[in-house]
């Protein structure tokens, strides 16, 4: 991490929480005071409007784990940008590979909806992330370079981007990639993001996603050119999310 960028903690709840789950949202919140890092919660869309509410004038954010292209129209059981940043959102997670995998979602379908992040003036979180069987053949680096030359649209800022990189094999498994493995591969995407972006690249943060937990947290986060977390089962217990953010240098 570098002073230019502020390390940001992200929870993903991905598809967990009910509407008593804001007691753990509350210890969350209260626990951050004097933290130097960002942090943000990504619960499910049915409570976002309710944790926002809950954590107005906190350290905390909230986000959203998606959100359609289009600011409004026919599209049942969807959710626009517009509706997450009404609802008190001021980031959403996009082209996580759960969404790629789950609906078919390819890096066209993530650069509009990151254009309709910035539209609603939301925060993006675009993940990147290879399989199993790339990262044995080598190709991790070039995965994840032609994802975010692909799902990320030009005129990204290192005020509007932020980018996740989450080996597909880390999530949900306890399995994580040496720290010498993420730092080649942020390494890569600092590379792409310089090619793209110019000077910008240097203040975007990129987060390392993958079984991150109390543990692992502090050597991961103080490898080069991680900025941050994007953390999952760990950020449905409030002790091991503050704990995590706490690991940040
Ligand atoms: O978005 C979060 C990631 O998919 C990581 O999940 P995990 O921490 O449960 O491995």
């Amino acid at each position: 991490m570098t002073a230019e960028r502020r390390p940001l903690i992200a929870g993903n709840w991905k598809m967990n929480g009910l509407r008593a789950a804001k007691s753990e949202l509350r210890t969350v919140a209260a626990g951050l005071a004097g933290l130097s890092a960002e942090t943000m919660i990504c619960p499910p869309f049915t409570l976002i409007g309710a944790f926002a509410a809950d954590v107005a004038g906190t350290q905390l954010m909230i986000g959203g784990q998606d959100c359609h292209p289009a600011e409004s129209g026919a599209h049942t059981g969807d959710i626009s940008a517009e509706m997450l940043r009404d609802a008190g959102a001021v980031a959403v997670i996009l082209g996580h590979s759960e969404r790629r995998i789950d609906h078919q979602e390819g890096d066209a379908i993530v650069k509009a909806k990151v254009k309709a992040a910035w539209r609603a003036g939301l925060l993006p979180v675009v993940c990147v992330g290879e399989t199993l069987v790339e990262r044995d053949a080598g190709e991790a680096a070039a995965v994840v370079t032609r994802q975010v030359r692909q799902s990320v649209p030009d005129g990204a800022t290192a005020a509007n981007l932020v980018v996740a990189y989450e080996p597909i094999w880390a999530i949900g498994t306890g399995r994580t990639p040496t720290t010498d493995d993420v730092a080649e591969v942020h390494g890569a995407i600092r590379h792409i993001l310089g090619e793209r972006f110019g000077a910008e690249a240097n203040g975007i943060r990129i987060l390392y996603g993958g079984s991150v937990k109390p543990d692992n947290a502090a050597a991961l986060l103080a490898t080069a050119d991680v900025d941050g977390a994007l953390v999952g089962g760990a950020s449905l217990k409030a002790a091991d999310f503050l704990a995590i953010a706490r690991a940040v240098g």
